[in-house]
C-alpha cells in the first residue's frame, strides 16, 4: 500500500506525518542516533509496545519502556512527575528521545514530557487511535489536566515525526474509533466539506478501518490540521478554529471527571455551537440539522443532561480562548467558514444549551 507524507510546519522546523500500513518500520530512522529511547505507552498496549521496543533494540537503541495508566488517567501531574523521576534516574540527556505510543492521551503526555524534560528533547509520536492520527499527534500541542480543567498545563512542542500505522486501528474498540470521527467531522465542518459528503455517502463505512473512504477521511482531516497549525503553531489566531466544539466539550469532560470520551464531548459541543450560530443569525436550521444528522449517523452523541448547565457554564470560564470574563466560541458563518463569537449573552447561551438537551 502507498505511503502518504503530509508536511507540517515552516521551512525552519518541518516534520512529516506519515500515513500507511506498516509505517512503524520507519521508527528507528526517526529516532536516529539517540542512544536512549523512553517509550511512553498505556499499560493496556503492552504487546504493541514490546514489538516497538524490539524493533528499536534491533537497531541498537537502549529502550526504556514506561507504561502509564490508560486513557485520560495518564494526563496528570503525578504521572508526569513519575516519568521525570525515571528519566532523571536513568540519566536521559538532550541527545535522547521520547517516543509516545498510543491514543491522544498518551501522545499528549509523552509530548509534554519531551517539552519539559531538560526544557525540550526530541519527541516522536506513534498514534494508534483514529483521534490520535487525525488530530492529537499532529501540531505540537501537548499537555496534562488539573482538577480545575482540561489541558490546563502544557506546552507547544512539535514532534520530530508522526507515524500513523493504519494497521494499529484494527484492534481499536469501536467506541474509541467513533470518538475519533468527531475530530474528522470537525475538520469537515470548519474547513473541508468533502469530509461531510464522504460520511454522508456511507456512514457505516466511516465507522470501520476497512471502510471505502477511511484512508481518504484520515488524510483529509490530517491535511486540514497540518494546514492550520503550519500557519499558526502557537495559536495566536487562526489555530483557534481547531477548537470548534471544544469549549463546551472540555466542560463536559471535566463534569464527567474525564470518564466521557473526548470525541463524544466535542460532538455535543459542536451541536451546541451550531445552535449558538443559528441564534446569532449566522447559519440556518438546515446546517444545524446537518450537524446532528452527520454526528448521530456514526454513533456520536448530540445531546446532554439539562441539569448540568450551571456546572458547565462555570467550567467554560477556564477555557483557553476566554479573555477576562468574556467567553469566546468558534462558530460558523456557513459551512467551512469558522469565526470567533465573543461574549454571547447569557440568554443566548442558555437557549443554545436547552436545544442540546432535547432527548438527553
Ligand atoms: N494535542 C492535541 O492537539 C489533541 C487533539 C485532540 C485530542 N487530544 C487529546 O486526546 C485525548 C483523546 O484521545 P483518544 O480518543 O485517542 O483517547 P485515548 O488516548 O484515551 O485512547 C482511547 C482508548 O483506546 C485505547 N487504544 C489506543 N490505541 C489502541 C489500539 N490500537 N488498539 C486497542 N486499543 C487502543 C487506549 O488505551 C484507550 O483505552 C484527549 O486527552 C484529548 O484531550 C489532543
Ligand atoms: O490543535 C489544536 O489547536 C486543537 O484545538 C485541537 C483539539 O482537537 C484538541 O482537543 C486540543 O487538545 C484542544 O486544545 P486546548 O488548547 O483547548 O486545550
Ligand atoms: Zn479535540
Amino acid at each position: 500500500m502507498t505511503v502518504t507524507r503530509i508536511g507540517v510546519g515552516g521551512p525552519a522546523e518541518r516534520y512529516d506525518v506519515v500515513v500507511g500500513t506498516g509505517v512503524l518500520s520507519e521508527l528507528p530512522g526517526l529516532v536516529g542516533n539517540a542512544e536512549k529511547v523512553c517509550l511512553i505507552h498505556p499499560e493496556t498496549l503492552g504487546e504493541l509496545a514490546d514489538r516497538v521496543a524490539g524493533t528499536l533494540r534491533e537497531t541498537g537503541h537502549n529502550v526504556f519502556p514506561m507504561p502509564v495508566p490508560d486513557g485520560e488517567a495518564a494526563k496528570t501531574a503525578d504521572v508526569a512527575a513519575g516519568l521525570w523521576s525515571r528519566l532523571g534516574r536513568n540519566n536521559f540527556t538532550r541527545s535522547d528521545v521520547i517516543v509516545g505510543l498510543g491514543g491522544g492521551a498518551a501522545t499528549d503526555l509523552a509530548g509534554f514530557i519531551a517539552a519539559s524534560w531538560l526544557r525540550g528533547v526530541r519527541a516522536v509520536l506513534v498514534p494508534t487511535t483514529m483521534l490520535g492520527m487525525v488530530d492529537a499527534a499532529v501540531g505540537g500541542k501537548t499537555g496534562i489536566n488539573t482538577p480545575e480543567g482540561k489541558n490546563l498545563v502544557g506546552a507547544f512542542h512539535p514532534p520530530a515525526g508522526v507515524l500513523c500505522d493504519l494497521e494499529t486501528l484494527r484492534t481499536l474498540p469501536r467506541a474509541d474509533y467513533i470518538g475519533g470521527l468527531a475530530e474528522v467531522l470537525k475538520a469537515g465542518f470548519i474547513a473541508d466539506p468533502a469530509i461531510c459528503g464522504l460520511v454522508e455517502a456511507d456512514p457505516e463505512g466511516a465507522t470501520s478501518p476497512d471502510g471505502p473512504h477511511t484512508r481518504e477521511l484520515i488524510e483529509r482531516a490530517i491535511r486540514v490540521k497540518a494546514d492550520v497549525v503550519s500557519g499558526d503553531l502557537r495559536e495566536s489566531g487562526r489555530r483557534e478554529i481547531l477548537n470548534y466544539g471544544h469549549t463546551l466539550g472540555h466542560a463536559i469532560e471535566r463534569a464527567e471527571q474525564y470518564t466521557f470520551r473526548h470525541g463524544y464531548a466535542v460532538s455535543v459541543g459542536m451541536v451546541f455551537v451550531a445552535e449558538l450560530a443559528r441564534l446569532d443569525g449566522r447559519i440556518g436550521e438546515d446546517l444545524v440539522r446537518r450537524h446532528r444528522m452527520l454526528l448521530s449517523s456514526v454513533g456520536l452523541p448530540v445531546s446532554y443532561d439539562r441539569a448540568a448547565w450551571p456546572d458547565l457554564l462555570a467550567a467554560m470560564s477556564v477555557d483557553k480562548k476566554t479573555r477576562g470574563d468574556t467567553l469566546r466560541f468558534v462558530v460558523l458563518d456557513g459551512l467551512a467558514e469558522p469565526v470567533i463569537l465573543s461574549g454571547p449573552s447569557p440568554e443566548q447561551l442558555g437557549e443554545a444549551y436547552r436545544a442540546v438537551t432535547a432527548g438527553a
